[in-house]
């Protein structure tokens, strides 16, 4: 039997906006299956990741730690300051990124998911790449005085290095300009309110 095609939905939005929030949203009521780029991107490089070899190749096997993982603190030294190593870097994870992310996708449609969750953080940073493979972008907002105060909250980190990486990430109104569906989170959302706006958005999928 023919499983019916599952609603591909790239879920994007900045720091701390609540994007992890919506995808348990979408998960617990509607039975999305979560794709996260991000925990994907980083199983690449933890110990065993399917990208460690070609870095070693690429960058010399100093790179590798003795546990086996990428030793993210000296390749970060030096993508910044060689910038034509992060272009190497990225051409490495990428497509590696795609498989796994095509890999996961199938293995929901195949089990039955009707609706699948891209959660990319850099969904707009990324350009064409991901927006090519999902149905619909969701735009998860929120003003940056919240963002800050809840990443600050959640990581127990320094106002200045959530700002610094709010300042590396899109801004609010690029992000705004490649939603099909924008969910409100920002101050005096609750989390009712949030719940109320996905419910929304799925009624309107027949999900
Ligand atoms: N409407 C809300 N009211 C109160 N707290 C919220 C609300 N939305 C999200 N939060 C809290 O804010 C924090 C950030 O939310 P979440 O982890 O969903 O964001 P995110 O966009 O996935 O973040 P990141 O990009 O850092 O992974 C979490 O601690 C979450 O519980």
């Amino acid at each position: 039997m023919r499983v019916a095609a599952p609603l591909l939905l790239g879920l994007t939005g900045g720091i701390g906006s609540g994007k992890s929030t919506v995808a348990g949203l979408l998960a617990k009521a509607h039975g999305a299956a979560i794709v996260d780029a991000d925990a994907i991107s980083r199983s690449t490089t933890a110990a065993r990741g399917s990208a460690l070899s070609a870095i070693a190749e690429a960058f010399g096997a100093h790179l590798i730690n003795t546990d086996g993982a990428l030793d993210r603190a000296a390749m970060r030294d030096l993508v910044f300051t060689d910038p034509s190593a992060r272009q190497r870097l990225e051409a490495i994870i990428h497509p590696l990124v795609s498989d796994e992310t095509d890999r996961q996708a199938a293995a929901a449609h195949a089990a039955g998911a009707p609706l699948i969750v891209f959660d990319v953080p850099l969904l707009v940073e990324s350009g064409p790449r991901w927006r090519a493979r999902v149905d619909r972008v969701m735009v998860v907002d929120c003003d940056v005085e919240t963002q800050i105060e809840r990443v600050i909250a959640r990581n127990q980190l320094p106002r200045d290095q959530v700002e610094g990486i709010l300042a590396a990430q899109a801004s609010r109104a690029q992000r705004l300009a490649c939603a099909d569906v924008v969910i409100y989170n920002g101050a005096g959302t609750d989390l009712a309110q949030l719940g109320a706006q996905v419910e929304i958005w799925a009624s309107r999928f027949g999900l």
